[in-house]
């Protein structure tokens, strides 16, 4: 009796797993995670930061909120044709106190599409760029890669816009992910959207930049070959280079770059060195924000040296109103690799660098 019971128990909690887990799959398949981490955010921020809700009230047909103290009335916001609801709110209750004040006086940000891109290199610096240059008040970022140009091109531009943030009048739309750099198909889809697309492109010595890479898969990977297999064909660190390897080939900036060249003015482009945006980052975001059209309001005071990092961290932030570095998975040790390694490497880069030299007019004095 007692094991018939246990059978069904354990039959029925089999059953559910396997719902919920088609369901998860199934969730997963239909939002991106980018959306996913979203809604995941606001729901903590609502739980930290709101302290009260009050029903709608006829008057104002939209509900109030209790932030800190004073009662806020949501306005939703226009231009995707949201209605006012659960979904509404969350995008409403966007973090910051600025568009808390602006839905206060009646002002509806609203999405666009992006006016400029950082379209790579991956670990190059990406994510510290776009963190730094989202501390203007002029700016506004999609926290996540959205991966539009590359993965989700087929889910149309309604769809990416969605993934916008809302800004107001004079405010810039920003996005980056660092694959659109080498997908072949993503410069054309660029120019389609909008050909005055302004792109900027951090890069880094690709010897680093691939062993950093590397670091990175073989942190999701424990059982990962060594570099100097993977990126030698003979396995030897003297041999072949092999450019079909990923970290490898993404590192041949030249040939990326040609192809967006047939799209794109060198004018419309911003070349951004790494090393600098880590030795100096106010001079790098001095020139991104000449290069935008914005005044230049993040300067060397928004930064300081964190020498346990070992990199620069922000004082503050639209997020974060303390000290705060980049995640830890930004600025990760790199294993040792063998000099020889390192030397062939050099080696096979120089005339792509060279080349990457003459398409941008700049010298990044790459060993
Ligand atoms: N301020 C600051 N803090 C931490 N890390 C910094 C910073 N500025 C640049 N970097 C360098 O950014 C490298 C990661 O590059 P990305 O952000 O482009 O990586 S990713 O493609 O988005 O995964 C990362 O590479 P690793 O050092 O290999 O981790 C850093 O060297």
């Amino acid at each position: 009796m007692f094991y018939k019971w246990y059978t069904n128990l354990s039959n029925r909690t089999i059953a559910i797993t396997i719902v919920v887990c088609i369901c998860m799959l199934y969730v997963s398949y239909t939002f991106n995670t980018c959306l996913i981490a979203s809604i995941n955010r606001t729901w903590k921020k609502a739980h930290t930061s709101i302290t009260t809700m009050t029903t709608p009230t006829e008057e104002t047909e939209a509900p109030q909120i209790k932030i800190l103290g004073s009662i806020v009335r949501i306005v939703p916001l226009t231009g995707d044709g949201i209605g006012f609801d659960s979904k509404n709110l969350v995008n409403a209750s966007d973090g910051s106190p600025k568009y808390r004040f602006l839905r206060q006086q009646g002002l509806r940000p609203s999405r666009h599409l992006p006016d400029a891109l950082i379209i790579g290199v991956k670990k190059s610096g990406t994510r510290a760029l776009l963190e730094f240059i989202r501390l203007h008040p002029d700016v506004r970022a999609a926290g996540c890669e959205v991966h539009f140009f590359d993965r989700h091109y087929a889910k149309g531009l309604h769809w990416y816009r969605h993934h916008m943030p809302p800004t107001i009048e004079g405010q810039i739309t920003m996005e980056k992910t660092p694959s659109y750099f080498i997908t072949k198909e993503a410069p054309k889809r660029v120019y389609h959207m909008n050909p005055s697309t302004k792109l900027l492109v951090v890069v880094r010595d690709p010897v680093t930049r691939a062993i950093s890479d590397y670091t990175q898969a073989r942190s999701k990977k424990k059982d990962m070959k060594r570099f100097e297999e993977l990126a030698f064909l003979n396995g030897t660190s003297g041999g072949i280079v092999d450019t079909t390897w990923g970290p490898v080939k993404i590192g041949v900036y030249a040939k990326h770059l040609e192809r967006w060249l047939e799209y794109f003015p060198l004018s419309q482009l911003i070349f951004v060195s790494g090393e600098r945006l880590i030795a100096d980052p106010a001079v790098e975001i001095g020139r991104v924000q000449d290069f935008l059209g914005l005044k230049r309001v993040v300067n060397e005071k928004h930064f300081y040296f964190n020498s346990t990092k070992g990199f620069p961290c922000l004082l503050k932030s639209e997020e974060r109103s303390s000290p705060h570095c980049l995640g830890k998975t930004k600025g990760r040790n790199h294993p040792r690799i063998e000099p020889q390694a390192v030397d062939r490497l050099r080696e096979f880069y120089q005339p792509f660098n060279l080349k990457f030299y003459q398409l941008t007019g700049i010298n990044f004095g790459w060993p």
